[in-house]
Order: C-alpha cells, then sequence, then structure tokens
C-alpha cells in the first residue's frame, strides 16, 4: 500500500516536471518567435521610411522590401500551428483566415500583378499591416516576460479599430486595381477544352475573394473587439468552440 502510494507521489512529481519543461520550452520557443517577428516588422518600417527618405516617392517602394515582406508574412503561417497544438490560446479559424488572406495578397495579388505594384493602396496596407505586427508581436514579447508597458497593451487593443477597415480599404482597392490585368492576361487561368477538361478564371476568383470579405471581415473585427473588452475592461468572454 505504501509503496503503490508513493509510486503516485513519484510519478505526480514526474508529470509535473514534464509540464514544467514542455511550458518552459513553449515559452521559450514563443519568446524567440515573437522577438524574430517583431524585429522582421522594425526591418521593414525602416526599410519603407529610408526609400521614401531617400526617393521622395512610393513607386519602386513595393519592389525594394518584397522579398523581405513575403518571408516574414509567409513565416506567420507559424502561427497557426501554435493554435492547432494549443500552446495560445487562439482559435485556429480566425487565426487562419487572417494569416491565409494576408499571404493570398502577397504572393497572389501584390507579388504576382507587377502593374499594382505602385498602386496607393498597396503601399497603404503595407504601412498599416506594418504598424499592426510591430505592436502585436511587441505586445506578445513584453507579456511573455512578464513585463509589458501599458501603452503597448493599450495599442494592440485600440489601434485597430481605425487600421482593421484602412488595412481592408487597402487590401480591396488592390485587388479592385488588379481586375483589369488579370482579365486582359489571364493569368493563373483555364479556359476549356484542355487535356484536364478543367475550366478555372482567376479574374473571377478575384471577385469572390472580394465578396468573400463580407462575412469574413466583419468577424475578425468583432473578435477583435471581444479581445478588447476581455483584456482592457476584464469582461468575461465565452468564445464559441471552433
Ligand atoms: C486563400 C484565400 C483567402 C481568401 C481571403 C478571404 C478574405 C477574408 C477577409 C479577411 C480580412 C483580413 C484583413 C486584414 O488582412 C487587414 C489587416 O490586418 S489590417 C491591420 C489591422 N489588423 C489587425 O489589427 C489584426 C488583428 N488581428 C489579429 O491580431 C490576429 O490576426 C487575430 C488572429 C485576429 C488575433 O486574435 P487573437 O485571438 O490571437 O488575439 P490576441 O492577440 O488577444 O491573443 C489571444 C491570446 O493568445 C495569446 N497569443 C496569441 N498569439 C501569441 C503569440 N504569438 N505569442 C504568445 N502569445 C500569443 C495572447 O497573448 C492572448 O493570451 P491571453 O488569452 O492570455 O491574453
Amino acid at each position: 500500500m505504501a509503496s503503490s502510494e508513493e509510486d503516485g507521489t513519484v510519478e505526480e512529481k514526474e508529470n509535473n516536471n514534464k509540464k514544467r519543461t514542455k511550458s518552459a520550452l513553449t515559452t521559450a520557443w514563443l519568446t524567440f518567435y515573437n522577438i524574430a517577428m517583431t524585429a522582421g516588422w522594425l526591418v521593414l518600417a525602416m526599410a519603407m521610411m529610408r526609400f521614401y527618405i531617400k526617393k521622395g516617392t512610393h513607386k519602386g517602394l513595393y519592389r525594394s522590401i518584397a522579398r523581405t515582406l513575403k518571408f516574414f508574412q509567409t513565416f506567420a503561417l507559424v502561427e497557426v500551428g501554435h493554435c492547432a497544438i494549443g500552446i495560445v490560446r487562439t482559435s485556429v479559424i480566425v487565426t487562419g483566415v487572417q494569416v491565409c488572406s494576408r499571404i493570398f495578397m502577397v504572393w497572389f495579388v501584390a507579388n504576382s500583378i507587377r502593374q499594382i505594384q505602385n498602386e496607393e493602396s498597396v503601399i497603404l496596407f503595407l504601412v498599416v499591416w506594418t504598424v499592426t505586427e510591430i505592436t502585436r508581436y511587441s505586445y506578445y514579447t513584453f507579456k511573455l516576460l512578464n513585463h509589458l508597458p501599458y501603452f503597448i497593451k493599450w495599442a494592440r487593443y485600440n489601434f485597430f479599430i481605425v487600421l482593421y477597415p484602412l488595412g481592408v480599404i487597402g487590401e480591396l482597392l488592390s485587388i479592385y486595381a488588379a481586375l483589369p490585368f488579370v482579365r486582359r492576361s489571364g493569368m493563373f487561368s483555364m479556359r476549356l477544352p484542355n487535356k484536364y477538361n478543367v475550366s478555372f478564371d482567376y479574374y473571377y476568383c478575384l471577385i469572390i475573394v472580394m465578396l468573400s470579405y463580407i462575412p469574413l471581415f466583419p468577424q475578425l473585427y468583432f473578435h477583435m473587439l471581444r479581445q478588447r473588452r476581455r483584456v482592457l475592461h476584464g469582461e468575461v468572454i465565452v468564445e464559441k468552440d471552433d
């Protein structure tokens, strides 16, 4: 009897040690990830400012930062993994929609349709994303280090009120500007007849993406408003499961 109790205690201790190691590893990884992402977006902000100060125009700005942007925005896919394995308390769906729509904008719109790279709308969403991500990743970093300045917390849960709609306007205007070029070039499209017997029109795909902002964006925005009430005003929010 005594020995089985002791066994139980040893097992419990082992489990606790495992949990502690796992949580220390998780914290170390998340801290590294958030510092790297804050640094990446800061580099982007500085590159954009340097370009504008030197050239006095936004023309050519996108091309000058394209590689860094593609790298850091694509790397954000890791965040969907964080939610999926449960190391951050966030919905996979909300994070997935946010990250995938950004990756789509970067690779399949801004990067693929060169004719729109100098549009003001592209610069608008770039600036908005940059401010958002510097604030967001530095919030997570300081929080993990238990030294969160109130200003960063306030900025994380207030800036989005204006920046989210501005980012959406920039993204939608950029897709809209791309439509004539996509229609003319027939890029990423497959017309019948072909050996696969499949037809796909990227022009209509872009229109569907634009329309999908109508049901999806409000959900992301209201999710952030709920997070804001929870973090800044201490409201208890019961979220529905994925
Ligand atoms: C393939 C075809 C695609 C078709 C696309 C269709 C279109 C769909 C429409 C989409 C519109 C998107 C437009 C958008 O791109 C425009 C912009 O972004 S404009 C710029 C303004 N944007 C924002 O402000 C973005 C706001 N959004 C976000 O912050 C996130 O993306 C979101 C997933 C929405 C955040 O939600 P989350 O629930 O994560 O909020 P919290 O930050 O409060 O985090 C909750 C808790 O999790 C902890 N956490 C999360 N991540 C981390 C991390 N990396 N490290 C450590 N901890 C983390 C966080 O601390 C919270 O913990 P606690 O609960 O303890 O407070």
